[in-house]
């Protein structure tokens, strides 16, 4: 795994570099380990535990299994463990019991009220965790919520680690994320191989909030992007331009994205088979638009595409892929 975008603030920071956190290993390695240490994760040896099967979660765990890890998985509705149990994983009838059979735990749950209720529930993570075992939440949520679960995670004496990604449901399966991370460097470093088998880079920003907060940020452009493509796609069909010479002018100029190139096809068709649901999207920007009051940074355009985003929840679109915005701005 590259890790890219290294700027020098970022290095200061603690940045962890390819050669960085190459150089870091060895010397943990001669140092003496700490009781609270996470051992680094080796196919064979590290018991992988994956707590969130949806979307991502499922993509992701059948990397790590296809890797040679032991993989426990449990979700909330077992159904969905059926196919990773036919890929090779142990199901679990609850968090506490992957805790219990995992040296790292990996989280991919759907909001704060479900990451909250899967760390300190009855039979949740941190009723399991201990010395030398450690948790990384990769879902989105705000960093409050990520401080609570570190909280509850430390407190029974296991490391945490918040690690969100940037990158959809092909990624996932492609093991291409960029993981935004936070939290203890040491179950950073111990749990690179894992990110390594699931993504193409990742970033370690600081202290648990920090990569919470870069994922909203970038969660929040992204939204706002996609609203103001489908408003430009409407307005290019309601002046009698083709949508799809929009799709190339676009494709071919400096505004050019990925994104727009992914979702074009869906938009001009209507139909919306989810890769990031709606419903996510909204929550984004939601806690996006709640850093903002916090740091107090107006918002105006997150503003407007987070309305655009709760009507079309109203119409029925929660499930559907967030380029389903563009239902809302259509006029037919
Ligand atoms: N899809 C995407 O492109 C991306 C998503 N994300 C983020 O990743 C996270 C997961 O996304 P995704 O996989 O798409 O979402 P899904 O909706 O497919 O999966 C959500 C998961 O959360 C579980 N869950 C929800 N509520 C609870 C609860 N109260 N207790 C326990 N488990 C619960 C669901 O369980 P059940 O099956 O029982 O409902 C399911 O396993 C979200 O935070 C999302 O914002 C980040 C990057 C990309
Ligand atoms: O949180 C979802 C991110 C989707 C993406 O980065 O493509």
């Amino acid at each position: 795994m590259t890790r890219q975008g290294i700027s020098p603030k970022l290095e200061r920071g603690g940045k962890a570099g390819g050669t960085e956190l190459k150089g870091r290993k060895r010397r943990n390695s001669m140092a003496t380990a700490a009781a609270t240490d996470v051992p680094p994760a080796a196919p064979g040896s590290t018991k992988v535990g994956f707590l969130g099967i949806g979307i991502m979660g499922y993509a992701m765990a059948s990397n790590l299994l296809k890797a040679g890890y032991e993989v426990t998985v449990w979700n909330r509705s077992p159904d969905k463990c059926k196919d990773l149990a036919t890929e090779g994983a142990q199901v679990a009838a609850s968090p506490a019991e992957v805790v219990a059979a995992s040296d790292i735990t990996l989280a991919m749950l759907s909001d704060p009220e479900a990451c909250l209720a899967v760390a300190t529930g009855s039979d949740g993570v941190a009723a399991a965790m201990a010395p030398g075992k450690g948790y990384v939440d990769v879902s989105t949520v705000d960093a409050a919520t990520a401080r609570q679960v570190a909280a509850a995670v430390r407190a029974a004496g296991g490391l945490y680690l918040e690690a969100p990604v940037s990158g959809s449901k092909g990624p996932a399966q492609q093991g291409q994320l960029i993981f935004l991370t936070g939290g203890d460097r040491q179950l950073y470093e111990a749990s690179a191989p894992l990110l390594e088998v699931m993504g193409k880079a990742s970033f370690f920003l600081g202290e648990v909030g920090a990569g919470a907060n870069m994922k909203l940020v970038v969660n929040m452009v992204m939204g706002t992007m996609l609203a103001s493509y489908a408003e430009g796609l409407e307005l290019a069909k309601q002046c009698g331009l083709q949508q799809s010479d929009l799709v190339d002018v676009i494709k071919l100029g400096a505004i050019a994205s990925p994104m727009f190139q992914l979702k074009a096809q869906a938009m001009i068709e209507g139909s919306y088979p989810p890769a990031f649901p709606l419903k996510h999207q909204q929550k984004d920007l939601r806690l996006a638009l709640a850093l903002g009051d916090e740091v107090e940074q107006p918002l105006p355009l997150a503003a407007a595409a987070n309305e655009l985003y709760k009507r079309a929840r109203a119409e029925g679109y929660s499930d559907a892929d967030f380029s389903a915005v563009m239902a809302v701005v259509s006029t037919d």
